[in-house]
C-alpha cells in the first residue's frame, strides 16, 4: 500500500455501485484521500438489495482491473465458469457453443457480492471513507460545492476538489456537464424490458447444465440463463413492453413460456411462474452516449455515468472496470497530473466505449432481428471455423471483445475488415462456382440453341410422365 500523499486533493466518488466502489480502491491505493458517497444504505448491512441484473458476466477487461488492485482471485473463486453457450431451439434441443479454447471461459458473478467484495476492499485502505445514505443533490462545478441529503434527510455540504461521477446511468454529477459547452449527450431507450425469474434447483443439483451461458434466441423474445453458486439460475426474460403489458392473468404467463420456451417451463415451475412473473414489474433498458468525459482538471466520469449500454454484449461492468485500469495507467504515464490526464481519458477512452455501446446496440437489433436458435447456432460454428482455419486473421470479434484487451473501437474496425474479406470470399467462390457450372453445362450442350430447345423440351415432356 502506498504512503498517503501530503497536500494532494481529496477524491470525491459518487456512487458506490460496481464501478465507484473499484475506483476508491484504485485511487486509494495510489495514495489519494478517498471521499467515496453512496445514496443506498450499506448494502453489506441490508437484508434485501434492489439491483439491476441479479447476476453477471465477468470477462478479460474486468478481470485485468481486479487483478490490479488484487481481487481477482477472490471474485473469480466465487464465479461460476461459463465455457460455452448452451442454445435452446424451440424443440428443446440444445446445442454448445464453445467460446474459444479451454482457458476461454466467462464467469457468472452475483452481482451484490462483488459490489459489497469492492467496498470491503476499498474500506481496507486507511486513505479511503465510505458514506452511505448519502445522496448527491447537486453540485456547481466552479467552487466545487456538492450538496447531498444525509441519512437523516438532512443537507451535507462538501467541498470537492476533484469528483469522479460514477453514479450511474441517470448521473446527477453528469446533468453540470449538460451546462458545459460543446458537451454532447445522447440517450436511447429500447422498446424491450427484462425481467428476471429463478430456476431452482432439481432434486438437489443444478436443473440446467451449469458451466453455460444457456439461451433462448425467438428473435423478438429472448431469455438466457445464468448459474448461480447456490445451484439455482436467474433467468432473465427480454420482451417488448408492449408484449409485457398483454400478460395480466398467470394463465396467459404460462401460454407464453409453453409457446416459446416449453422446456423451460418445468424447471422453473408453472405456479413459480405465475407468481414471480407479477413481482416485480420488466425493468427499462438505456443507452447513453456522451463526450467529453471530462471537465477542466477536476471533473471526470466513469461506468454508467459515461456510457451505459444494453446488456447484449455482456459489457457493461467489463467496460466500466476497463475504464479505472485506463484512467490509472494514464495516470502513471503523466505522473498523477489530472490536468493532462483528464483530457487524455475522455481523447482515449470514447471513441472506445462509445464502440461498445454501439455493439450492444447493434447485437440487441441483430438478434431481436433475425436471431433464432438455427441462425445463432451457424453464425458462431462460423466464426469458430474460420477463426481454426485462419487464426491470426479471422478473429472473431465477440473474442476479441470478451477475452482481450483489444481497444473496443480496433475491435469493431476489424470485425468491419474481416468481414469485407469473408464477404469478398464467398462473392469471389460464387462467382468461380457459376463459372465452372456454366462452362460444365455448355460443354455438354447441343451446339446450335434450337438443338437446345428440342434438348429442354424433350426433358419436361419425359418429367411430365412421372
Ligand atoms: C439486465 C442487465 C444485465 C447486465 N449484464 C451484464 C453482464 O453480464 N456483464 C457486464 O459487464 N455488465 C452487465 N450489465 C451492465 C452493468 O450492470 C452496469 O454496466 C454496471 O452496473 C455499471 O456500474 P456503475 O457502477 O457504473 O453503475 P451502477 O451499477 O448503476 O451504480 C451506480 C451507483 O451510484 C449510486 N447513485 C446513483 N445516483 C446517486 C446519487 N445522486 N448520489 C449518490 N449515489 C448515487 C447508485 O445507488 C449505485 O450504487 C447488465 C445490466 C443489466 C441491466
Ligand atoms: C445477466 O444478464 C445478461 C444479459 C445479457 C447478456 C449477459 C447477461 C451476458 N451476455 C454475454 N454476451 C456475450 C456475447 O459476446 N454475445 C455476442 C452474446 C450476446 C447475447 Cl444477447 C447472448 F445471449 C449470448 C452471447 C454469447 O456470445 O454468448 C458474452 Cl461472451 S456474455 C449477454
Amino acid at each position: 500500500m502506498e504512503q498517503e500523499r501530503a497536500g494532494t486533493p481529496v477524491v470525491t466518488i459518487v456512487g458506490g455501485g460496481l464501478v465507484g466502489a473499484l475506483n476508491a480502491s484504485f485511487f486509494a491505493k495510489r495514495g489519494f484521500q478517498v471521499q467515496l458517497y453512496e445514496s443506498r444504505e450499506d448494502i453489506r448491512k441490508a437484508k434485501i438489495v434492489r439491483g439491476r441484473s441479479i447476476n453477471l458476466a465477468l470477462s478479460h477487461r474486468g478481470r485485468e482491473a481486479l487483478k490490479h488492485i488484487g481481487m481477482e482471485e477472490k471474485i473469480v473463486s466465487k464465479g461460476i465458469p461459463m465455457k460455452a453457450r448452451m442454445i435452446h431451439s424451440l424443440s428443446g434441443k440444445r446445442s454448445p457453443i464453445p467460446y474459444g479454447k479451454k482457458d476461454q471461459y466467462i464467469l457468472s458473478v452475483d452481482r451484490a457480492n462483488l459490489n459489497k467484495e469492492l467496498l470491503t476492499a476499498a474500506e481496507r485502505y486507511p486513505n479511503a471513507t465510505l458514506n452511505f445514505g448519502h445522496k448527491l443533490l447537486a453540485w456547481t462545478i466552479d467552487c466545487g460545492t456538492m450538496t447531498f441529503q444525509g441519512p437523516g434527510g438532512e443537507e451535507v455540504q462538501v467541498n470537492a476538489d476533484f469528483v469522479v461521477g460514477c453514479d450511474g446511468a441517470f448521473s446527477v454529477v453528469r446533468r453540470q456537464f449538460l451546462r458545459q459547452s460543446r458537451f454532447n449527450y445522447s440517450q436511447t431507450y429500447i422498446p424491450h424490458g427484462y425481467m428476471e425469474l429463478t430456476m431452482p434447483p432439481l432434486d438437489g443439483q443444478f436443473a440446467l447444465a451449469p458451466n453455460f451461458l444457456h439461451i433462448w434466441p425467438r428473435n423478438t423474445f429472448m431469455m438466457i440463463a445464468l448459474p448461480n453458486l447456490d445451484k439455482t439460475f436467474t433467468c432473465t426474460l427480454f420482451m417488448p413492453f408492449d408484449e409485457f403489458d398483454k400478460i395480466t392473468t398467470g394463465e396467459q404467463v404460462l401460454d407464453l413460456f409453453q409457446t416459446y420456451f416449453p422446456d423451460a417451463v418445468p424447471l422453473i415451475g408453472a405456479d413459480a411462474l405465475k407468481r414471480d412473473y407479477f413481482r416485480l414489474p420488466a425493468q427499462a433498458m438505456v443507452s447513453v452516449k456522451c463526450s467529453p468525459y471530462h471537465i477542466g482538471d477536476s471533473c471526470v466520469l466513469m461506468g454508467d455515468a459515461a456510457h451505459a449500454m444494453v446488456p447484449f454484449y455482456g459489457q457493461g461492468m467489463n467496460a466500466g472496470f476497463e475504464d479505472c485500469l485506463v484512467f490509472d495507467e494514464l495516470m502513471d504515464q503523466l505522473n498523477d497530473d489530472f490536468g493532462a490526464v483528464l483530457p487524455e481519458f475522455s481523447r482515449v477512452r470514447v471513441p472506445d466505449a462509445q464502440a461498445i455501446v454501439d455493439l450492444a446496440m447493434y447485437n440487441y437489433i441483430e438478434m431481436r432481428a433475425h436471431v433464432n436458435s438455427r441462425w445463432f447456432r451457424f453464425r458462431k460454428h462460423l466464426d469458430n471455423f474460420l477463426h481454426f482455419l485462419m487464426p491470426t486473421t479471422m478473429i472473431p470479434l465477440y473474442t476479441m471483445v470478451t477475452f482481450t484487451r483489444t481497444r473496443y473501437h480496433e475491435a469493431l474496425k476489424r470485425w468491419h475488415w474481416q468481414n469485407k474479406v469473408i464477404n469478398r470470399g464467398i462473392f469471389l467462390c460464387c462467382v468461380t462456382l457459376a463459372i465452372g457450372g456454366t462452362s460444365t453445362v455448355i460443354k455438354h450442350l447441343p451446339q446450335h440453341p434450337s438443338v437446345l430447345l428440342e434438348h429442354l423440351r424433350s426433358r419436361v415432356l419425359a418429367l411430365k410422365k412421372f
